[in-house]
């Protein structure tokens, strides 16, 4: 009974150690199942500690990017704040400019309506002026026909430097009544006296000047449009050619031909902006011992050519 007992006693044992392998496995397969879950909640902490250090990184730089932007926005501010100031000036201005427009556009339309009254007025004026120009014209025409169609001045040259002047006193004389006064001349010879009288006569001491204002009012003619001839008349070395022409080199003592031609191309210019218009045109002839040459009509090929022509009728006297 004490062997059954045993017996007994060593499969109650048996069974406690079998049940106790089991329990052994159980909590050895426990222990593997929570070492693997350390492992890995060890590597989930290793990935984590990673990516913390990794954030942190990223939140420096982060930090330093947002300080960078915190100071770029409060530098923008202070440029809008600058803006915003030269806004309100600006927009102070334009108010300002904006009256000074209004009141410049009024004024604009003022002088407008006085500028527009000012050229009725000129257009007036310059009707005006024409027409009084053509009266004027007829007038000036009208008085030289009174004076005479065809005029003859008398002009008596000085004595030159080699001639006598002992009997010049006695040959010339200038009658001063009333009647003729600068329009006479008495000439004395062989102790008889001959008279004549001129539409003018100039004495020795007439000037250039003095001669041309008598020719300047035909020289006006021929610019309203009338046709007026003038020429020198007299013997040889009378003085015909330094009424004419003058002295060369001595301006003061310029001919009528140089003064005529001054007052025409004067006249030209001055009465352009009235819209006249004058076509000039030159025709030189030389007439000498009754040969006439027309220098228009000559072909001329050089400078030289056109002086010998006009040297000619000098040499062929
Ligand atoms: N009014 C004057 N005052 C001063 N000198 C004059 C005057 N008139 C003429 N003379 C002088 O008298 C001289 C003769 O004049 P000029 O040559 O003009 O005469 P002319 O009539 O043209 O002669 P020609 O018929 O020979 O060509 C010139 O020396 C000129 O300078």
């Amino acid at each position: 009974s004490s062997q059954e007992e045993a017996i007994k006693q060593k499969d109650v044992l048996a069974t406690e150690v079998s049940s106790l392998r089991g329990e052994l496995q159980q909590v050895r397969d426990e222990r593997d199942r929570q070492l693997s879950q350390v492992q890995t909640l060890s590597y989930e902490l290793e990935k984590v500690k990673e990516s913390r250090k990794h954030s942190s990184t990223e939140l420096d730089s982060l930090t330093l990017k947002a300080n960078d932007m915190e100071e770029k926005c409060s530098f923008k501010d202070n440029q809008i704040k600058a803006l915003e100031e030269q806004l309100a000036t600006a927009e102070k201005k334009l108010q300002v400019s904006n009256i000074s427009a209004y009141e410049t556009r009024t004024e604009y339309k003022g002088q407008q309506k006085f500028v527009n009254e000012l050229q009725r007025r000129l257009a007036d004026a310059e009707y005006k002026l024409i027409e009084e120009e053509r009266l004027r014209k007829k007038l000036h025409n009208t008085i030289l026909e009174l004076k005479g169609n065809i005029r003859v001045f008398c002009r008596v040259r000085p004595l030159l430097a080699d001639e006598s002047c002992s009997t010049e006193g006695k040959i010339f004389s200038y009658p001063t009544s009333m009647e003729t006064s600068g329009r006479a001349i008495d000439l004395a010879q062989n102790g008889q006296k001959h008279s004549f009288t001129f539409d003018k006569v100039f004495t020795p001491e007439a000037s250039q000047e003095e001669v041309f204002v008598e020719i300047s009012q035909l020289v006006q003619s021929a610019l309203d449009g009338y046709k007026v001839c003038i020429f020198a008349y007299g013997q040889t070395w009378s003085g015909k050619t330094y009424t004419m022409m003058g002295r060369p080199g001595h301006p003061e003592e310029k001919g009528l031909i140089p003064r005529s031609l001054e007052q025409i191309f004067q006249t030209k210019q001055s009465q352009q902006p009235q819209g006249w218009k004058y076509e000039i045109i030159a025709d030189k002839v030389f007439l000498a011992k009754f040969t006439v040459s027309d220098l228009t009509v000559v072909d001329v090929h050089s400078a030289k050519e056109v002086a010998f022509l006009l040297n000619q009728p000098a040499n062929s006297r």
